[in-house]
């Protein structure tokens, strides 16, 4: 059996551990799939190069508002679809290409799982019997996967082409007609924005009354207002059973909450109901390692699963499953790895988070909802952006920055912006509740610059009542 010094198990966030300090150890890194993981292939990259031009298609709709006469006159899907693909997939060949090049480390193509504390099998493609490696120490960087429900005719639906997931929908062959999106979170509404902007007609089901329903609840309600103005939105229905049309289209039947049936018919369905963790897939108890109840591997504070020789990473373990989460993870295995006498921890305090849709939802920290619930004492500002003088410009009339604060000390406990650029305005709210800065020297300890969107942000902090 070859031995190794450390394995990484997936070559998404788990690749960018090996840097020129691991030169003078054996390397194996196992990737059953594209190199280069989710963010990558299928992920945050490929989607935020659909949303741009879906944001610029939705332009002549603002010029009209400010008086400037646009004309949409449509996207060319397919040029959209080679320019992103031919940017990013030889960024993946070319990464595998170096990897493989580098005597440190070995490089399996093939299917990773645990048969022993500190060994592993790898079913490699292509060939009859598999691997089997041993390592001093294990990363597991194996993600998430794209949840499938197990519902009648789903399968063959997907088998006809008709059913897809965020892996696939931003390959389609051609811009389609209609598209049904099954679920009401972070892919839905990007992709959502993203087809029904390019022309595609675009129904979402969602089983839940609100989308976003995981935000701040003005900022859900103001969404799925604004969301049912483009796309057709049902909501309280849920997918109940999908038949493959001989046409190629299909059709599903979808259940209100007393049981009445619905049908809807599209081209093409996406399915955007959550993503798994992977630890399940990789026979981790033979190596001790153990998974909680909604089956993320359990790491403590320095990213160390229940077997202390095996760290873990991203999506398989981590909660969020966003890629800052990761990268800041990997960070922390790659010091351990390296420092074993002195370890690292990953600050999982202050975690925002960014739906890059129409409009754009950025949030960090408490809900309102969820101080409630605590029954923790709070102040809140909601600022309206067509209360600064940018949006003045914008001609805003909707969207608005809130801001919650602990009145006795001054100090953020979260911030949920919905409205153009909320991704780009969060951050300095990020900064100050990830190094305690109070809200008033936040406020007034610095020139904002006039009349830039970002008075959104130091008016909404002034008008925090806070106890003195
Ligand atoms: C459509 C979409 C858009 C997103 N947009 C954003 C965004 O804008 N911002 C953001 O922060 N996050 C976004 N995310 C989330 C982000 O992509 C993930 O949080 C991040 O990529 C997770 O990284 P990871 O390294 O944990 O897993 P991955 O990058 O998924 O890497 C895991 C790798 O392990 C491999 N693997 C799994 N099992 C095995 C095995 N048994 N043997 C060998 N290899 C295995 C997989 O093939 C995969 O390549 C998005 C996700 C999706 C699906
Ligand atoms: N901009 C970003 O950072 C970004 C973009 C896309 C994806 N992501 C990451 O990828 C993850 C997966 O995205 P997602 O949108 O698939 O998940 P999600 O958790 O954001 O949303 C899942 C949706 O499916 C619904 N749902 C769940 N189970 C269901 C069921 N059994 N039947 C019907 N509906 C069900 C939920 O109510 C919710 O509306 C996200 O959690 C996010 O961390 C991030």
């Amino acid at each position: 059996m070859e031995h190794f010094d450390v394995c990484i198990i997936g070559s998404g966030s788990g690749n960018t551990i090996i840097d020129e300090r691991f030169e003078g150890k054996r390397v194996a890194l196992v990737e059953r799939g594209v190199f280069g993981g989710t963010c990558l292939n299928v992920g945050c990259i490929p989607t935020k190069m659909f949303v741009l031009p879906a944001d610029l298609a939705r332009s002549p709709e603002e010029g009209g508002r400010l008086g400037v006469d646009l004309r949409f006159e449509g996207v060319r899907f397919e040029e959209v679809r080679d320019r992103v693909f031919g940017r990013i997939d030889p960024i993946s060949s070319g990464g595998k290409q170096w990897r493989e090049q580098q005597p440190h480390v070995e490089l399996f193509t093939g299917t990773a799982r645990f048969v022993g504390i500190d060994s592993l099998e790898i079913a490699i493609q292509g060939e009859d019997e598999p691997y089997r490696i041993s390592a001093d120490q294990f990363v597991i960087a194996a993600g998430s996967r794209a949840r499938f429900q197990d519902l009648p005719g789903l399968n063959d639906a997907r088998v006809a082409g008709a059913v897809h997931t965020s892996d696939t929908i931003m390959r389609l062959p051609s811009l389609p007609k209609s598209m049904i999106i099954h679920g009401g979170g972070f892919v839905a509404a990007e992709f959502a924005h993203v087809f029904s902007s390019y022309g595609t007609q675009v129904t979402m089901i969602n089983r839940s009354p609100r989308l976003l329903r995981k935000e701040d609840e003005e900022v859900s309600a103001l969404f799925t207002r604004l969301m049912g103005e483009r796309v057709r939105l049902v909501l309280n229905q849920d997918i109940s059973a999908y038949e493959a049309n001989d046409d190629g289209t299909v059709a599903v039947i979808a259940a209100d909450e007393n049981g009445v049936e619905y049908s809807y018919e599209a081209e093409v369905v996406l399915e955007a109901t959550g993503r798994i963790p992977n630890g399940d897939t990789l026979n981790l108890s033979a190596a001790g390692v153990e998974m909680d109840q909604d089956g993320y591997v359990v790491v403590d504070a320095h990213q160390r699963t229940t077997n202390d020789r095996i760290w873990a990473l991203g999506d398989v373990c981590s909660h969020a499953q966003l890629k800052h989460v990761a990268n800041a993870e990997a960070r922390t295995v790659q010091h351990n790895l390296l420092h074993p006498d002195d370890l690292a921890s990953t600050d999982h305090r202050f975690i925002p988070h960014a739906v890059f849709s129409d409009p754009q939802v950025a949030a960090v920290g408490a809900t309102e909802q969820s101080l409630r619930e605590q029954g923790r004492r709070y102040v809140t500002k909601v600022q309206r952006f067509g209360d600064v003088a940018y949006g003045w410009a914008l001609e805003d009339q909707e969207h608005f920055c809130k801001v919650i604060a602990d009145p006795a000390t001054g100090q953020l406990l979260g911030a949920h912006i919905v409205g153009p650029q909320a991704s780009t305005l969060l951050q300095p709210l990020v900064q100050a509740m990830s190094f305690g800065l109070g809200v008033r020297e936040m406020a007034r300890g610095q020139y904002w610059i006039h009349p830039a969107l970002t008075e959104v942000i130091e008016n909404a902090l002034l008008g925090l009542e806070l106890d003195a």
